[in-house]
């Protein structure tokens, strides 16, 4: 059994999470008694403006921004309760994350884009390397072009990296950041779809962020963030 199998899911919960920005002499209210519970396999998209707090609902929800009052809980875990490091071994064990920004390193392949993590962590390389192979073969990604560089892929294919790289420490929780603004309508509909497949497949509470209302028919939930409020 591995570690990934006995990680007790729960999904993603944040209890009246309130963040503000500094904003002059004053605070700006990004975010605003936000209540939100994701469960596992269940695919949330979060709609609204620019500037409604979309990107400050994930980042918070990542863990990457503390909140000024409320919770986040990933598996029940309040985030707020951890110091630094448990902090980080939450996010790294349990939260993946696809930003909007392919921010895959220029000189690695796709099959080491998921590896380098690996190494991070010290796990086996072998099966490691294996597991990144099905996953990369999972997203739709085939043996030759796992052997590809970022700029010998299109947008979409860079996306798919993203989404295994994201998926390689079987996160409980699922975070994707406008993961089409870079594609056409057709290849940006197949990431939707390939991201509901993966909610499925491996049980993550996932949330999407998008400006794209025509993808919302693909998704189990839509909520909608306006001036800080999700509804
Ligand atoms: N670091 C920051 N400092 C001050 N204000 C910020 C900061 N980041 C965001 N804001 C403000 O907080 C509000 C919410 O911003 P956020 O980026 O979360 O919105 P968004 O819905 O993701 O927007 P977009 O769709 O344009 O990316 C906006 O008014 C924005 O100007």
């Amino acid at each position: 059994m591995t570690l990934s199998e006995v990680k007790t899911r729960t999904g993603l919960a944040l209890h009246e999470v309130t963040l503000t920005y500094p904003d002059g002499e004053n605070r700006l209210t990004a975010l605003d008694r936000v209540n939100l519970e994701v469960a596992p396999g269940e695919f949330t998209a979060v709609a609204g403006p620019s500037g409604s707090g979309k990107s400050s609902l994930l980042a918070v929800a990542a863990t990457l921004l503390r909140p000024d009052s409320g919770q986040v809980l990933v598996d029940g875990q309040d985030a707020g309760a951890l110091g630094p490091g448990a902090r980080t071994a939450l996010r790294r064990e349990r939260l993946g994350i696809v930003f909007q920004q392919s921010n895959l390193l220029a000189s690695l392949t796709a099959v080491e884009q998921l590896l380098v993590l690996e190494s991070v962590r010290g796990g086996r390389v072998r099966t490691a390397r294996r597991r990144a192979e099905e996953l990369l073969a999972s997203v739709g990604l085939d043996g030759a072009k796992q052997q590809r560089r970022p700029h010998q892929l299109s947008g979409g294919e860079r996306q798919r990296v993203n989404i295994a790289r994201a998926l390689f420490g079987s996160p409980s929780v699922l975070l994707v950041d406008e993961p089409t603004s870079a594609l056409d309508h057709e290849r940006g509909a197949q990431i939707v779809d390939l991201l509901a497949e993966v909610t499925r497949t491996h049980g993550t509470a996932t949330v999407m962020v998008t400006h794209d209302r025509d993808l919302l028919g693909r998704v189990d939930r839509v909520l909608e963030m306006q001036d800080g409020r999700l509804r």
